[in-house]
């Protein structure tokens, strides 16, 4: 008699909580959204975006809505997507009223990071601490240290001529090999390993061995469904939590961990020995410009690291990946590049150049920008939130409290501003005299005060990379019509990218 009667109020919850409730909104409409034409079922449940995410869908689902009914779409029940001009100079643009979305918090652990905060006031203290150290004198400092990893990686491809190799494999540990000199001055050696196994440790101080990128993507995967329902995140994130993906990602909080652990070790062992500590991006978190010590709490460095960490390796790895794979299925854009750096530097006597020497080359610069376009590493919109007195976005009012973004895949791929032939690989477009144009509908970055910090180091570190692959190697497709998968999560995460790799000349061993 008690089992019948707490399933009837268990039934009776669940009904109102995931129907009638959801329904009665909808008609309600207090944020008169209705006048949208909205995607599937979007409009009455979240639970379509977490579920297209979930399955890595959502962002093509999102353009395909665009493409049926038009440039304003409900994709959820209080978000709005766009896909014009005017709606991300409006949404994304300096000054604009809009914040963070409460998505960004299925993010949160103990402490804000600079990704995650929405108070306009408590990221703009975060950024000012990164901003110094990301500028453009620090790039100089860190090509050194860029170049001796761009070594180890022309000794592992040069052992591999002949062979077919995951180049996705080989730009994940190089990236964040990169980004783990820039962080922490560690080296993890990721490519040479051929792994991404690393020393994780516990908060209490257990040290065991985790699989840093796998834990980051599984992470990844499930805070970005759970986002996807800000209204009812806890719920969703409380009826997941059985998901192994969950405890799998506690190994990225691990790993940072130990690394931050390591690198406060280092400090204190150079300043019991009279130096000063050490001068990477960890430096910004630990220490004022006059040497005073910051005291941020343990939690806070580990989650800013992690952030920083992971936007640093795993955007450049996935653009990088996409730029291999789009030069050597076009054969055409991989000579014209060619034949420019070849005029910029030997690469028989020299593999590696000095940035000064390709930094400026316009065809390298279109091949980056034209593969940022195509397949940029963030693809989906980047949800925002309108003030509570509302705003107006691409022409129409909201009211406050609502979701809107700017599907980076479909503006990318609109022809009003990118001219013709959108899904093509197409660098020349970049050199058109009207290309500023094409500037302002660019969201690989992000716009405003909220786009991308690190995105000077990115093109430095892009620019390096292709520069030495395409100088010295040749790179063969399974066939010439292979497609590189994705796996969207927050970042649109690429799938193994099988090439065989040839010597473009007698290239000279290093
Ligand atoms: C090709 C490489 C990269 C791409 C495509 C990229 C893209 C982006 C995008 C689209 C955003 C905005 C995200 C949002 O609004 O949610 C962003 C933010 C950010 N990126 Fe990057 N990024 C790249 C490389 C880097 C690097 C190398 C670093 C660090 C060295 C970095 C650090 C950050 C940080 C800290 C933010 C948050 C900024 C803020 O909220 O103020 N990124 N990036």
């Amino acid at each position: 008699m008690f089992a019948l009667w707490l399933w009837q109020i268990s039934f009776t919850t669940l009904l109102v909580r995931f129907l009638l409730w959801p329904l009665f909104v909808y008609w309600r409409d207090p944020k008169k959204l209705r006048r949208f034409p909205s995607v599937s079922c979007a409009g009455i449940t979240d639970a379509w975006g977490v579920l297209h995410q979930y399955r890595h869908t959502r962002t093509r689902a999102v353009h395909e809505a665009h493409k049926r009914h038009g440039e304003v779409v409900r994709v959820g029940t209080e978000h709005v997507s766009f896909a014009t001009l005017q709606a991300i100079r409006d949404i994304y643009g300096h000054g604009t009223p809009a914040t963070k979305d409460n998505f960004y918090g299925a993010f949160v652990s103990t402490h804000l990071n600079i990704s995650d905060a929405q108070d306009k006031h408590v990221h703009s203290v975060k950024r000012r601490r990164f901003a110094a150290a990301l500028a453009q004198k620090s790039i100089i400092q860190l090509e050194q240290s860029v170049h001796g990893h761009l070594k180890r990686l022309v000794r592992v491809l040069d052992a591999q001529v002949g062979h077919e190799v995951d180049m996705k494999g080989v730009m994940l540990h190089l990236m964040y090999d990169i980004a783990s000199m820039l962080m922490y001055t560690q080296d993890t050696n990721f490519l040479e390993k051929g792994t991404t196994v690393t020393t994780a440790e516990t908060p209490d101080g257990r040290l065991y061995e985790a699989d840093m990128y796998q834990a980051m993507v599984d992470s990844s995967r499930l805070a970005t469904s759970a986002g996807w329902a800000p209204r009812a995140m806890k719920l969703t994130k409380f009826l997941t939590q059985w998901h192994p993906g969950w405890a799998r990602g506690n190994g990225q909080r691990d790993v940072t961990i130990h690394f931050v652990r390591k690198r406060l070790r280092m400090d204190s062992e150079r300043i019991g020995s009279g130096l000063p500590p050490m001068d990477d991006l960890m430096t910004t978190m630990l220490w004022d410009r006059e040497g005073n010590a910051l005291g941020l709490e343990l939690g806070e460095l580990v989650t800013e690291a992690a952030n920083m960490f992971n936007a640093a390796g795993e955007n450049t790895e996935i653009a990088a990946t996409n730029i291999i794979w789009l030069l050597a299925k076009t054969p055409r854009a991989a000579a014209r590049l060619r034949e420019e750096l070849d005029t910029a530097f030997d690469h028989l006597a020299t593999p590696i150049p000095r940035y000064d020497d390709i930094k400026d080359l316009p065809y390298l610069r279109a091949c980056i920008d034209e593969g940022l376009r195509l397949r940029p590493s963030i693809e989906g919109g980047l949800p925002r939130l309108t003030p509570p007195e509302g705003m107006r976005v691409g022409g129409v009012w909201l009211e406050g409290g609502t979701t809107v973004s700017v599907s980076t895949h479909t503006v990318h791929r609109d022809p009003r501003i990118f001219h013709e032939d959108p899904d093509d690989y197409v660098p020349e477009r970049w050199l058109r005299v009207d290309s500023s144009a094409m500037q302002r509908g660019f969201l690989a970055f992000s716009q405003g005060g909220r786009a991308c910090i690190g995105r000077n180091i990115a093109y430095f570190e892009m620019a390096l990379v292709v520069a030495v692959l395409f100088s010295r190697y040749d790179f063969d497709l399974r066939s010439p019509d292979w497609e590189l998968g994705i796996e969207e999560n927050f970042s649109a995460h690429t799938k193994a990218l099988p090439l065989t790799i040839k010597l473009r000349d007698v290239a000279q061993e290093i």
